[in-house]
């Protein structure tokens, strides 16, 4: 099989070597694709691979039938909409420590120039003008700077600007004073930091909750002529504000690698002389290019392969020695999740699904969502992945239990599945047995010992003699070859199942043929 991979953002050919090796992977560059080009081509395509520049919006998405994931060569996820791939099943990955260390060396180049002007006198030069009075610069030692937002770009910043002697206060919803203290740095709240500071940046990501938090109310709170950076992105700050800040000389100075719209023609805020910008050049070097190329490459062929990413945005990542733990159950957990499916029609409502054993000793979130896609595929088909299908049970109104229990009824590993419909509670119930694979060891309450796969069919029947020769006999006159056959009662007499693994699907007359039997409830094709 051959992925097609598109690029559509211009990355480093050093770093995509992962790519162009892999065998399986036809790449197609096209890169400043118009919104309609982008719809036309994006149906073909199996990943996709931006920068900032693509906006992957729900339309690019929706019209992507055969996407499996974005990868996004940098850090921010904000020209992605997350929501519409979640929902449609395609994994996002970022390259999220690639460009850590251009981000915060660009942070610290625009914060040495906005305090010396260095950009403005390089411009008044280039015109013929030695102007040494109209620059003169501050200090940065023994200032103070302000970080909003102390990630990872957020902290390389802070020691940087430690080595520039200067004094450092943080402010990050995940920022403990020990931490800070360790890091030799202060902290304070949002409010304090504005407040304290003579220069200010910014390294939160965009989202929601940050859109526009330097606002006007926030320059309100900061020191006369403080001096704002923002190598993050266009919208924390907001522009409006900014630049009614710059012109009542509330604010001296800004350094802007970022903007709400990008690119940006003719920007209002460049007509300003305290503003400095950048075209979005933080990750521009040619070692965080190749990086943040090589990891999105590696997580790409990854997903594509089967396999689970190391940085996903829209699934919880999965340590790897949990994955190794994990990873041999995800059989069983999909195929148990089906089996339910094919036993009743109804409306599912609830599902429980129980860990007993050693999987109760395991972080098992994959495996629910594995289940759960086993579950939901019947009727939504391929569409259903581990990436969608927690929010696709939601959007059915389907209600999804976890629970660990010590009750392993005698076995190592227990996987219990439980659904609830309209007519009451199904359960089917596996186990991986040591070099033997995966087993169905229960339906509802009848043991079995059964390989979850191929075609079978469940019979309900009463315990009687001559129940079982009649299904043999039936099915050998419609030709189907029976492979192996577990029965299974509540007590002599009384209700009893039969699973039988047979080397055919069986069409529905033979399914009702087989229901017209004496004795014989009812019969369900399961083909897993
Ligand atoms: N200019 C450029 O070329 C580049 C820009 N970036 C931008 O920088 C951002 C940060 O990157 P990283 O440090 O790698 O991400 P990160 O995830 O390591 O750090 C972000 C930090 O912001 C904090 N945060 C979230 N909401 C906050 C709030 N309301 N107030 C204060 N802090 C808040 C988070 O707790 C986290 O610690 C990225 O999201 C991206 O948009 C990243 C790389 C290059
Ligand atoms: O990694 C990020 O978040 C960046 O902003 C870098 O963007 P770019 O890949 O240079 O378009």
């Amino acid at each position: 099989m051959t992925y097609k991979v598109l690029i559509s953002d211009p990355l480093s050919e050093d770093g995509i070597f992962p790519l162009r090796e892999a065998g399986d992977v036809e790449i197609v560059l096209e890169t400043d694709l118009s919104k309609e080009l982008l719809l036309e081509r994006i149906p073909d395509f199996d990943a996709l691979l931006v920068r900032s520049q693509t906006q992957v919006t729900r339309e690019v998405i929706e019209q992507a039938a055969n996407l499996k994931v974005i990868g996004r060569a940098g850090v921010g996820v904000d020209n992605i909409d997350l929501e519409a791939a979640t929902e449609n099943g395609v994994i996002v990955v970022n390259a999220p420590d690639g460009n850590t260390n251009s981000a915060a060396e660009h942070t610290m180049a625009m914060l040495t120039s906005l305090a010396r002007k260095i950009p403005q006198a390089f411009y008044a030069l280039k015109q013929n003008r030695w102007d040494r009075k109209k620059y003169v610069g501050v200090e940065l030692k023994g200032k103070t700077l302000g970080i909003i937002g102390l990630g990872r770009i957020g902290a390389e910043v802070a020691a940087r600007a430690k080595g520039q002697r200067m004094n450092v206060i943080a402010y990050d919803p995940f920022l403990t004073e020990e931490k800070a203290e360790n890091m030799g740095i202060g902290y304070g709240t949002f409010a304090e930091v504005l407040q304290a500071a003579d220069f200010i940046t910014v390294h939160t990501p965009l989202l929601k909750e940050t859109k526009h938090i330097i606002n006007k109310e926030a320059f309100a709170m900061m020191k006369d002529g403080v001096q704002i950076v923002n190598c993050a992105r266009g919208g924390i700050i907001d522009e409006d504000a900014l630049y009614n800040a710059i012109v009542e000389k509330k604010v001296a100075g800004a350094a802007l690698d970022v903007f709400e719209q990008e690119p940006i023609h003719h920007h209002k805020l460049l007509e300003l002389p305290e503003v400095i910008a950048t075209p979005h050049l933080g990750a521009s070097t040619i070692e965080a290019q190749k990086n943040v190329a090589i990891d999105v490459s590696h997580d790409v062929i990854t997903i594509l392969r089967g396999g689970l990413a190391q940085s996903p945005v829209n699934i919880p990542s999965v340590p790897q020695e949990v994955m190794k733990k994990i990873e041999p159950y995800f059989y069983l957990s999909e195929k148990l999740g089906a089996f339910l499916a094919r036993l009743g029609n109804e409306v599912v409502e609830e599902i429980w699904i129980y860990y007993a054993g050693d999987l109760a000793e395991i972080e098992v979130t994959p495996l629910t969502r594995n289940t759960v896609k086993g579950l939901l595929k019947r009727h939504l088909g391929d569409h259903v992945n581990t990436v969608n299908a927690a929010f696709l049970a939601e959007k059915k109104g389907i209600t999804i239990h976890e629970q660990k229990t010590s009750s392993t009824k005698g076995f190592t590993n227990l996987l219990t599945v439980e659904t609830k419909s309209k007519s009451g509670k199904r359960k089917v119930a596996g186990t991986l047995l040591n070099g033997l694979g995966a087993r169905i060891v229960k339906v509802d309450h009848y043991s079995m010992d059964v390989v979850p796969e191929g075609h079978m069919v469940l019979i309900h029947h009463k315990d009687q003699p001559g129940a079982i020769g009649r299904v043999g006999s039936l099915l050998a006159k419609n030709d189907v070859n029976i492979a192996t056959m577990q029965v299974g009662r509540t007590e002599i007499g009384g209700d009893a199942i039969m699973m039988l693994v047979i080397d055919k699907q069986l069409e529905q007359h033979e399914l009702d043929q087989l229901q017209e039997l004496t004795d014989i409830y009812h019969a369900t094709a399961v083909d897993l």
